[in-house]
């Protein structure tokens, strides 16, 4: 029993899905907004949505579209439902776009305490079982974390002309992915404070002096990014639906 004056119960951490989705694909150069572009037959956003739809224990999933987007209903009538809503409030930068998402999902009874897993709807190779490691390692941390691969290569600075200027020291360096993972009141606060222009949501945490938790990722998490991703996504989703 809780004690007499303890007053109502707190309710369990929620655990909720953003997914910012209202990029306007400028280096993929698809033609118009890169998740909305073919992949393997279904637009490339829907892979992304089916995969994150099977994580277990997930609250709501949030997509958020760029104010206007009509093509998101169109080639996908049906999707939203219960514990699936879209957003039409994205802004000019991914980090604008999370900062309204959250609150979205302040708005739609999320509180400071409930779990955010941000996903890059353009990460449409990401599977259920890498985003349940994610939540198993920082659901008990104090800070949160996020999926990240140590990098494999030799690390090159390079100067204007195109040239290698140094090599740097590839030791302990990470290429961050995603999902990133936060408690809803830090990680608002860690945006509002860091402004538009941070590239993933842990680079805000940390200016707040925080250390996030690096959870390995896996190689196939890629960004669809440059025109040529589109074929390396499409054959790796062609031999998954393939195998057996
Ligand atoms: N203003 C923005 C910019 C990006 N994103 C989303 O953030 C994710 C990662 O961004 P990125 O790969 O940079 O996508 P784009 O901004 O669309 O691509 P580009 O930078 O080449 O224009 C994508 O799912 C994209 O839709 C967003 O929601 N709002
Ligand atoms: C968040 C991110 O996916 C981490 O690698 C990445 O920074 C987003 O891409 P962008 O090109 O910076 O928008």
């Amino acid at each position: 029993m809780p004690p007499a004056d303890a007053g109502p119960a707190a309710r369990a951490p929620r655990l909720h899905l953003l997914l910012p989705c209202a990029g306007i694909g400028e280096r993929a150069a698809a033609g118009g907004p890169k998740q909305y572009a073919p992949l393997a037959g279904r637009p490339l956003v829907a892979h992304t949505l089916d995969a994150l739809g099977r994580v277990p224990g997930v609250d709501r999933l949030l997509l958020v579209l760029a104010p206007g987007d009509r093509r998101f209903a169109e080639l996908l009538p049906g999707w939203a439902g219960p514990g699936r809503e879209t957003a039409a409030v994205g802004g000019a930068s991914r980090a604008e776009t999370v900062r309204q998402g959250l609150h979205a999902l302040r708005t739609a009874g999320a509180v400071e305490d409930d779990w955010v897993l941000v996903h890059d709807a353009a990460r449409c190779l990401v599977e259920p079982a890498w985003v349940q490691r994610l939540i198993e390692a920082c659901r008990d941390d104090p800070v949160g974390g996020l999926l990240a691969l140590p990098l494999a290569d030799t690390l090159k600075a390079a100067d204007p002309e195109g040239r290698v200027e140094q090599t740097l020291d590839r030791r302990g360096k990470w290429a961050a992915q995603t999902p990133q993972m936060f408690r809803l009141g830090l990680l608002a606060r860690a945006l509002e404070a860091a402004g538009p222009g941070v590239t993933d949501e842990a680079s805000a945490i940390e200016a707040l002096g925080l250390r996030p938790r690096l959870v390995p990722g896996h190689l196939l998490n890629l960004k669809v990014t440059w025109p040529e991703d589109f074929a390396t996504a499409e054959a790796l989703l062609r031999l998954r639906a393939a195998a057996p």
